[in-house]
């Protein structure tokens, strides 16, 4: 694990930009979108589907694997990347956000988040050195700080606390790293992130990426959006946030999104995304198109033997028709699941592959303008 993280901005196209981080699993193509392995799985994938998508890398989740497996446990079997069998960069969130969402019978203090599992309501506490251990153990080579997302809307003066407990808890998180790879729990080709918060108050998210940049961390994600503001708000929020972080080191935009949150985050300088809406959604039935996204559970596709997307990098998409993926999902069948994850995934990373090519080639405005107008067309 010789290799250095590190950051290459290539080029920039208006504010969106090109590049490529470089980890000690792996180099990442920004823009990147990240499938999310919550559970040591992308739901419904083999890992060589994912990789044969276009991902550089993967997401995991400290607060899932801490209940079950145990972090302890997957370290014991060899860390994260072996027992999931994905040899590329992983990246972990740092828990916080999770508890949040999900724990139970949640006590926030200075220390930490004490908690009760949702799966047999077991005791768990998580601080930012825990969650650094927990993904130390699990071996991330990306790994965020211990933070805490409020759900908006929330009053400006819970929104500062909770900004402000977040950078608290960035010093805490930055100097238990700093801790691990001085006790070779860490190396030098991982990195911690910082995470800036603040709401959707321009002040405060000032505040936020000013004081984390006073730290010095190796990338930055923008976090506590995608939490329901609403896409008009989360972009304002960008364009206000995104200045005040350094140019050279990558953003990280946390839990988003659609196709068309993507194309204006990039336009306004994101490098990294995360969302769970490509498997999730295509669990439930929705497909991602070049011709827009389709609802397979409409009976308007019972008899339409044409393909879910003949323009589609995805076998899948080619192969399979509308009529067959809607009878597989009305009658709740695995591969109906299977065909959408796979579809959407591959979707996912065709755009971000798009995207990159247009930076390159100094067209972005162009390409988003046609592409926006393609993809978010009503399907007929
Ligand atoms: N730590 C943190 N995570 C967030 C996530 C989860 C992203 C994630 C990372 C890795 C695996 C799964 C999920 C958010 N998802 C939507 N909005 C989000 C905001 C935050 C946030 O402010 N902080």
């Amino acid at each position: 694990m010789t290799e250095h993280f590190a950051f290459h901005l290539k080029t920039t196209d208006g504010l969106a930009r090109l590049g490529e981080i470089t980890t000690s699993r792996g180099v990442i193509r920004t823009p990147a979108f990240m499938p999310v392995g919550t559970v040591a799985t992308v739901k419904a994938l083999y890992p060589d589907q994912v990789r044969d998508a276009g991902a550089d890398i993967l997401l995991g989740n400290t607060y899932h694997l801490m209940l079950r497996p145990g972090a302890e446990r997957i370290a014991r079997l060899g860390g994260l990347h072996k027992f999931m069998r994905w040899d590329g960069p992983i990246l972990t969130d740092s828990g916080g956000f999770q508890v949040m969402s999900l724990g139970k019978i949640r006590k926030i203090t200075e220390e930490g988040v004490a908690f009760q599992s949702h799966l047999d309501g077991s005791r768990h506490m998580l601080s930012p050195e825990r969650s650094i251990e927990i993904q130390c153990l699990l071996g991330a080579d990306i790994q965020m700080q211990f933070d805490e997302c409020i759900e908006l809307p929330a009053e400006r003066r819970e929104v500062e606390r909770a900004m402000e407990l977040s950078l608290r808890w960035a010093e805490r998180s930055k100097r238990a790293f700093e801790a691990q790879r001085a006790a070779g729990g860490a190396h030098a080709g991982q990195a911690l992130f910082g995470i800036v918060q603040g709401g959707t108050d321009a002040e405060l998210r000032h505040r936020s990426a000013a004081a984390l940049v006073d730290m010095d961390f190796p990338g930055y994600a923008v976090g506590g959006l995608a939490v329901g503001e609403g896409h008009e708000a989360m972009i304002a929020t960008l364009g206000q946030t995104l200045p005040a972080l350094p140019t050279d080191k990558p953003r990280y935009l946390m839990g988003v999104g659609t196709p068309l949150d993507l194309i204006e985050s990039v336009r306004l300088g994101v490098d990294m995304f995360d969302c769970v809406m490509p498997t999730r959604n295509g669990r439930h039935g929705y497909a991602f198109t070049w011709n827009g996204a389709l609802n397979m559970r409409n009976a308007k596709f019972a008899e339409d033997m044409s393909p879910l997307d003949e323009l589609s990098s995805c076998p899948g998409a080619r192969d399979y028709s509308k009529a067959y993926v809607h009878h597989l999902i009305k009658s709740g069948e695995f591969l109906g699941a299977m065909i959408l994850s796979w579809v959407n995934t591959v979707f996912y990373q065709d755009l971000m592959a798009a995207m990159r090519d247009a930076i390159a080639h100094g067209r972005f405005a162009e390409w988003a303008d046609e592409t926006k107008a393609r993809i978010t067309k009503r399907p007929a």
